[in-house]
């Protein structure tokens, strides 16, 4: 006998939500509703009684027990004109970025630096999500407001950067890496979430030359974004999977999107073996754009196609978003390329949305160059690129209509992360 639910029932697209408001939250993926009384209005159904047959999210063992959070988490990451603000830097990231304003790197300026970002009042309109380094996780605004209390003042839900950095990958071509943090993941994972963090994020990082990605580290990054991604949804995380291929090299966009394809290919194969939930997933890819010192550039229709292309070929319509990085494109340029891809037709129904680090911070930094009186100029800043970037989800960024003081872009060559 199908269970009967007492509730509402939400005919999104794709997934179907049973919200069982007597019962407590009860959301299952189901594949028929049969009716005895209700009614229908836009996408919205109510009613009194109905009889659901419920399909399983198809996940085992620790996943099934946050299964309807991670779900509602992942949605609510990727809703209509929000994004993903990237503010993970490790110690010695932060510490460039801090040095192109001329401040030092100390926790004192990290501090200072993050509470000017995540007590930015209307940040949480067009910023769902934070990505976090570990030291901020547990830091506190100078007020001795916690830093995850901060932002969900703002509307902001916090995230963590799980892990650990690249290593040089034995086996593989000088330049390939392999991404680490898998040793005591689980308990990590396990300590953020109680200290506030509901998703996480893992950077693989691939290179495009004449040999490489080999298929070896290809395959092992896959690996390793996968079995995170299933490590952390056990301990009720979001996994933000990223598998970011660099703009470095003079290959054409062409060969960009058929590593990507592959790439990204292998990375889903990887999940299915994993047991990854994905609808409570997100992916965060690069663009698929040609190598920096590629004779042809492109326009950015042809990025937008080549981009949306290789989305649909390879990223199944269960994740909830496309949560692109910026790479070193310049905070315009990142915002430009995502508005011209969501004003076009496409098949693929994720959200195509923003998870920019350095695209969301450049004019951020340079209007605070460190001081107390520059922070609410740093804090408007930050709202204007937000802004362009949320309407550019929307389809409905007009180029140049919101401020920049980034006009080059921060694209390192040959950069060791
Ligand atoms: O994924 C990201 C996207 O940043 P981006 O938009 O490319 O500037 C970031 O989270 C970076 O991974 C992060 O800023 C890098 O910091 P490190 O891990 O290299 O310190």
């Amino acid at each position: 006998m199908p269970p009967a639910f007492v509730g509402s029932v939400n005919l999104g697209t794709g997934n179907f939500l049973v919200k069982n408001s007597k019962q407590g939250i009860q959301t299952k993926g189901f594949v028929g509703v049969s009716v005895s009384s209700g009614s229908l209005a836009r996408n919205k159904f109510t009613c009194n009684k109905y009889r659901v047959v419920c399909l399983s999210w198809g996940v085992t063992g620790g996943v099934e027990k946050f299964a309807d959070s991670l779900v509602e988490t992942a949605r609510s990451i990727a809703s209509p004109g929000k994004g993903i603000l990237a503010v993970d830097e490790s110690t010695k990231t932060i510490g460039k970025r801090l040095a192109s304003i001329g401040v030092e790197n100390t926790e004192e300026n990290r501090q200072a630096y993050r509470e000017l970002l995540f007590t930015c009042d209307g940040l949480g309109q067009y910023i769902s999500g934070a990505i976090l380094f570990e030291e901020t996780l547990y830091q506190s605004a100078r007020n001795g407001k916690s830093f995850v209390d901060c932002l969900r003042g703002v509307g902001v839900i916090p995230g963590i950067k799980v892990d650990k950095g690249l290593s040089p990958l034995p086996g593989g071509e000088a330049i390939e890496t392999w991404c680490t943090g898998l040793d005591g993941l689980s308990e990590r994972a396990a300590a953020y979430y109680k200290q506030g963090a509901r998703f996480a994020k893992w950077r693989a990082v691939l290179q495009i030359s004449p040999n490489t990605p080999t298929e070896l580290c290809v395959q092992e990054n896959a690996r390793g974004l996968a079995r995170y991604a299933r490590t952390v949804q056990e301990q009720g995380l979001v996994p933000i999977i990223e598998p970011e291929i660099l703009m470095d090299g003079d290959h054409d966009i062409e060969r960009t999107a058929q590593v990507q394809e592959h790439v990204l290919a292998t990375v889903y194969k990887e999940c299915d073996s994993n047991g990854v939930l994905l609808e409570g997933s997100l992916l965060k890819p690069n663009m698929t754009v040609p190598g920096t010192d590629c004779k042809r550039q492109v326009s950015a229709e042809e990025i937008a196609r080549y981009t949306i292309r290789t989305m649909e070929r390879r990223v199944p319509s269960a994740v909830p978003g496309i949560m692109f990085l910026s790479g070193g494109m310049s905070e315009e340029e990142a915002s430009v390329y995502l508005n011209v891809m969501n004003k076009m037709q496409r098949r693929g129904p994720w959200s195509l949305s923003f998870s920019y680090g350095r695209a969301l911070q450049q004019s951020c930094l340079k209007s605070w160059m460190g001081k107390q009186e520059n922070v609410k100029a740093a804090q408007e800043a930050l709202l204007a690129r937000a802004r362009a970037n949320s309407k550019a989800n929307l389809g409905k960024y007009v180029p140049g209509s919101e401020p920049t003081l980034d006009k080059t872009g921060t694209f390192e060559k040959a950069y060791v992360y």
